[in-house]
């Protein structure tokens, strides 16, 4: 692996008339060449501050950050702006100009960065259609969906071939179909241009369906990081476990548990027990029987996890011993008493 952008021990303080602010508290992170890595966080967790640490558009207090090497902080003003040239960044928001076409808006990056007239026009043709909006370079952003308006600023953060791209709650204004588009062209240009993706958000969902790793974020520090894959099969801790309920967990109504009599146990399967037989080999193997109330498996990083819910039902010496056989195979096993777990053992981990 490659390390792309390496912050070292990151601090920013904001100092307003009243008080000082952390933003970001002595954060450490490596993101490698050619990943897509998530940062998930609540509002104010310090996501957009470190994000914008990482082009320098805002000035760390303390601590170091550099991309491809170059120790951003250490550079002239001139020479800043040359290497900001390689780190593309969207926004929320888009930040198009409303008053230049599509064309013109994605020919400004080229403009600014001294591209002569007639290669910023082939170069605008060739990423207007890379992001699928060939037919609309005349028109302007007010005519746009929000969707295409933010393809038109990747087209934009493109331009200048950058190694990395920022996306500061790229999706977050968007319908969830549009933003399933939005993160498939992330996903595509990651893997055709080999490009390095930087992602914040606050929807797991978004970390689900693209990111490579993830760091979780509170009170300006990171608290967890691994693995997509690893942090939603076997998630350490508090606040990670809850994003990953967010988008991994089920509500049983209360009546149901109310007409339940055995004992209902919630297991999760990672990796490949996702698809074996471990259920019905348990129905086998102990005098039990068992009744599914809710499954699901999900695919993370083209791999296997899933969640059952199912009530056991049998002498509670058979119970016992299924449940130990479950939490022995299992990555988490939780018996639940109205939604809530009773007993919990995080079997083994990835
Ligand atoms: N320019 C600023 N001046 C003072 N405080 C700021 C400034 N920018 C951010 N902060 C504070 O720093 C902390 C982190 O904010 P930041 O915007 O990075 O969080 P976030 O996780 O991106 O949340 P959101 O998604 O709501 O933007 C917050 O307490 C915020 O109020």
């Amino acid at each position: 692996m490659i390390s792309l952008i390496t912050i070292e021990r990151l601090n920013k303080v904001f100092e307003t008339n009243s008080q000082s602010v952390v933003g970001v508290d002595n954060v450490s992170l490596t993101i490698n060449q050619g990943e897509i890595f998530g940062v998930v966080g609540y509002s104010g967790a310090g996501k957009s501050t470190l994000l914008r640490c990482m082009n320098i558009l805002e000035r760390p207090t303390s601590g170091k950050v550099y991309v491809d090497g170059t120790d951003l902080l250490a550079l002239p003003p001139k020479e800043l702006r040359t290497a900001r040239q390689s780190i593309g960044m969207i926004f929320q928001g888009f930040h198009l100009a409303m008053s230049k076409t599509v064309e013109d808006n994605v020919a400004f990056a080229l403009k600014a960065a001294g591209v002569s007239r007639r290669k910023r026009k082939e170069r605008t043709l060739e990423l207007l259609d890379l992001v699928g909006l060939s037919d609309k370079s005349d028109q302007y952003p007010a005519q746009l969906s929000g969707g295409q308006k933010q393809r038109v600023s990747i087209a934009r953060s493109l331009a200048n071939n950058p190694k990395v791209l920022l996306c500061d709650e790229a999706t977050s204004a968007l319908d969830p179909n549009t933003t399933k588009s939005i993160l498939k062209l992330l996903k595509r240009i990651n893997n055709e241009l080999g490009l390095t993706i930087v992602l914040i958000t606050h929807e797991m969902e978004v970390v689900k369906e693209i990111c490579d790793r993830c760091a979780v974020m509170e009170e300006g520090r990171i608290i967890e990081q691994d693995k997509t894959y690893n942090l939603f099969a076997s998630p350490e801790n508090a606040l990670t476990k809850k994003f990953i309920k967010s988008v991994m967990d089920f509500e049983i109504p209360n009546e149901l548990y109310e007409q339940c009599s055995g004992t209902i146990v919630q297991m999760k399967f990672a990796g490949k027990k996702a698809e074996e037989s471990i259920v019905s080999d348990l129905l086998k193997e102990f005098k039990i029987r068992g009744n599914i109330l809710h499954g699901k498996i999900d695919y993370i990083q083209k791999k296997a996890l899933g969640i059952f819910v199912m009530e056991l039902e049998g002498e509670s010496e058979e119970i016992r011993k299924a449940l130990e056989s479950l939490e022995q195979n299992l990555e988490e096993v939780e018996v639940l008493q109205n939604g809530r777990p009773v007993h919990r053992v995080d079997a083994r981990t990835q």
